[in-house]
């Protein structure tokens, strides 16, 4: 089955593991749902921190080197694989790519929805709307906001990522990561106000993006696409949460899964399972795709 996928399956059949088992009842159920019937499943993934291990520069982020090849293999064995991220579509493809070659736009039938759903990915082809118009002010301003923090020691290693239709201000390589959160929290809940933005605190991460749409109603309106049956969706950060609320809303047996970290503590609670980072989350994956292989 994994020499079907690529080089790289070999390597994964021998990692490939018993399946963790959801420490709650709907989890259970969710799992169970998934098993019996995974041509009626979809598995949702956030990139950032559960396909992607954490570094201190976003632009240096990869997707774990075993994931693509379990993502093809998924992909053939359940109705529909979606990522959903915080990241802008073309990103996401582009640091979606293992060093062999193999990369998210393989995964059949894969679906991305970026820019917390704004954005679509599919069959190669972006769909968006034009950006915000407040995002243009917001670029021009931010930079000024920052600077106006003078010579704090924290202000040195801020650094602000251009989405094109959101900006974020990253903290990670500040000499003080949290000071840094703390002092801009409030000037740029402001600013996102003025210019009618929306505010989406993440890991070391402020964001002012596009309002009125998040995760959950981007996994919500993808199961009703896709008339699911049961699902799936793994995260690591706040702007998770959206989603595992959607899994809960949509009726549907479902299993929320946290990819587990020191950074956020709210998701673990909120999770049916949670498992060790992305290392975990793909292990997970190939757990899935060998115990659905197994029993047809
Ligand atoms: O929804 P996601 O796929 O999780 O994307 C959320 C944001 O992730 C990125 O930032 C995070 O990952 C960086 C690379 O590991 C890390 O340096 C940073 O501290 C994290 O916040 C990305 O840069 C953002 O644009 C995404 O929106």
């Amino acid at each position: 089955m994994w020499d079907e996928v690529s080089g790289i399956g070999v390597r994964l059949a021998n990692m490939s593991m018993p399946l963790p088992q959801p420490t709650t009842e709907a989890g259970a159920a969710g799992l169970a749902a998934i098993l019996t019937a995974p041509e009626a499943a979809v598995i949702g993934l956030d990139f950032d921190g559960t396909l992607s291990p954490i570094v201190a520069d976003p632009a240096a982020a990869r997707i774990h080197p075993d994931a693509p090849a379990v993502l093809v293999a998924l992909g053939r064995l359940v109705r529909a694989v979606v990522i959903v991220t915080g990241r802008p579509v073309a990103s996401a493809i582009e640091y979606g790519t293992a060093p062999g070659g193999l990369g998210l736009s393989d995964v059949p039938g894969l679906v991305v929805l970026g820019q917390y759903g704004v954005e679509r990915w599919e069959n190669h082809a972006v769909t968006a709307p034009p950006p915000p118009q407040g995002v243009a002010l917001v670029r021009q301003a931010l930079p000024a906001l920052v600077a106006a923090f003078g010579d704090r020691a924290w202000v040195k290693g801020v650094w602000i990522e251009d989405k094109g239709r959101a900006l974020a201000v990253h903290t990670r390589r500040s000499a003080d990561p949290q000071e840094a959160l703390a002092a801009l929290r409030e000037p740029l809940a402001e600013l996102a106000e003025e210019h009618g933005l929306a505010v989406e605190p993440g890991r070391m991460v402020i964001e002012l993006r596009s309002p009125g749409v998040d995760k959950g109603d981007a996994l919500l309106g993808f199961l009703a696409e896709r008339s699911a049956k049961s699902v799936m969706f793994a995260g690591d950060d706040l702007g998770d949460l959206p989603a595992f609320a959607a899994v809960r809303a949509s009726g549907l047996p479902g299993l929320a899964v946290c990819s587990g970290s020191a950074e956020v503590g709210v998701l673990a609670e909120r999770a049916d399972l949670v498992v060790d980072g992305p290392a975990g989350v793909v292990k997970l994956l190939a757990a899935l795709v060998s115990t659905i292989s197994r029993h047809p």
